[in-house]
């Protein structure tokens, strides 16, 4: 089964562009979970345009499904927030300062022993450890050297030429998928998936543990209501 994780980071987006609590963005987490999805992603930004260091601690306090922290553990502050709060997976993206959103996944051959360094940190504080990856073989076998139980493959590109042509789209998606099953390795996915493109991928690729989405269910959620657009994703996901 391949969970739905919810990333709220659109929530927080909406409730800062007013400087109050609406909407609020624990209600909206609990609601998530409340109309049926298996988790709830955040990817705290340094300089806190959406989810706040804050709203972190708030969540861990009250979630009851899997909670996703993602972002840059280059930021020493990111590193401190996710491990005193200890969710139930971390993933580590490669953001580069000021970036609008994330753009690409990690080199794990460049940066292999920083990884592998930064892996141990949060594994060693009894936290599960994704990276999010392009769809590459060789990066995915340097994902496992880095000691990290999960990859998250970064579905830009798939999402961007889905429309085109389905299967090309895919293909690169497939053979890393592959490649990581056989490596023993877990696999979420993440980035610009939505209800045209999701089924696809999710009756495409093996083992799909978990995939993250934001941009698109919140907006989707505008025209149908949260609770029905849960449903509409986990449905694509059966
Ligand atoms: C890693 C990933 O693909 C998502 O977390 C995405 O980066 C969301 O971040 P923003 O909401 O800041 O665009
Ligand atoms: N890890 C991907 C994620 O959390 C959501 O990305 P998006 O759906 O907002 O593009």
């Amino acid at each position: 089964m391949t969970k739905l994780s919810v990333n709220i980071n659109k929530i927080a987006t909406l409730r800062n562009s007013r400087g109050g609590n609406n909407p609020d963005l624990v209600k909206v987490a609990l609601d998530c979970e409340r109309f049926g999805a298996q988790g709830i992603t955040v990817h705290p930004r340094p300089d806190e345009r959406h989810i706040r260091y804050q709203d972190v601690f708030d969540l861990k306090a009250v979630i009851a499904t899997e909670f996703n922290i993602e972002g840059n553990c280059r930021e020493q502050k990111f590193v401190d927030l996710v491990l005193a709060n200890k969710p139930a997976q971390v993933t580590l993206v490669p953001d580069a300062e000021g970036q609008l959103t994330s753009n690409h996944g990690w080199d794990t051959l460049k940066h292999a022993d920083y990884l592998k360094e930064m892996v141990a940190v949060f594994k060693n504080a009894g936290i599960r450890v994704s990276i999010f990856v392009d769809p590459v073989i060789e990066l995915v076998e340097g994902a496992l050297a880095t000691g990290t139980d999960r990859i998250e493959l970064y579905t830009e590109a798939y999402a961007s030429h889905f429309h085109q042509n389905q299967a090309q789209a895919i293909a690169p998606y497939v053979k890393a998928a592959q490649k990581a099953s056989e490596l023993g390795l877990g696999i979420n996915a993440g980035h610009d998936l939505d209800l045209h493109n999701l089924k696809y991928f999710a009756q495409n690729i093996p083992n799909l543990l978990e995939v993250s989405i934001g941009h698109a269910l919140i907006s989707d959620a505008l025209y149908y209501g949260l609770e029905n657009t849960i449903q509409l994703y986990l449905k694509q996901l059966s």
